[in-house]
């Protein structure tokens, strides 16, 4: 992997000052927030980007308000989010829309993956392993409610799981119910 990594700055937010660090793979730029005084197994979160649910306020998806407590559980736990540019599980955004288009018309989020030619998720997560390794941490408390993304993050021990559940509202129930019966969400 050819990795760019940027000077590290401070990002003042409304959720607490953090430092910034981006990782920046091929066109991809991956942004980590981080506590300056790490714990020594801090809480992560490993969040894919979602334009419409993270900048726009979608309601399609809990994306936006899992950001939000990621960011404020990583400043009062001392721990670290990593921004990973994976948009639409990193099928991209005008892929992402077109899912959306097929989901209006009454495909589920998974059907509507595969109408378009991609698997259900097509997410990787070596950079996770990159990045915590640059850090020097090997062990990490992950917020998730994903067993994927368990499984799929290598050499780094989750020595515990962090529920990360937002309260459904009745546009994302249905995507919910989905994660939870068709891609394993512990929901
Ligand atoms: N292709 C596609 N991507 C979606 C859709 N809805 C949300 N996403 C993307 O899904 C990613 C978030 O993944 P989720 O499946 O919601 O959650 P997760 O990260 O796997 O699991 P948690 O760690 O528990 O939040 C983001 O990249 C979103 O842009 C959709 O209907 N279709
Ligand atoms: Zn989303």
């Amino acid at each position: 992997m050819n990795i760019k990594i940027s000077e590290v700055a401070n990002l003042p937010t409304e959720f607490g000052d953090f430092r910034v660090q981006v990782f920046k793979e091929g066109h991809k730029e991956h942004l980590v927030i981080f506590k300056e005084k790490l714990e020594e197994i801090p809480i992560v979160r490993v969040h894919s980007e979602c334009l419409t649910g993270d900048a726009i306020g979608s309601l399609k998806c809990d994306c936006g308000a899992q950001l939000e407590y990621a960011l404020i559980m990583a400043s009062q736990t001392n721990g670290m989010v990593i921004y990973l540019r994976q948009e639409g599980r990193n099928i991209g955004l005008l892929n992402k829309i077109n899912a959306y288009a097929l989901q209006d018309i009454g495909l589920n989020t998974i059907e509507a993956n595969h109408q378009l030619g991609f698997g259900a998720d097509e997410r990787t997560y070596e950079m996770v392993t990159f990045i915590l390794h640059h850090f020097n941490i090997h062990k990490i408390k992950l917020l998730t409610n994903n067993p994927d993304k368990i499984r799929s993050i290598s050499d780094i021990e989750i020595v515990e799981r962090i529920p990360i559940i937002m309260k459904s509202n009745p546009h994302n129930e249905a995507y919910l119910n989905v994660k939870k019966d068709g891609m394993g969400h512990l929901l």
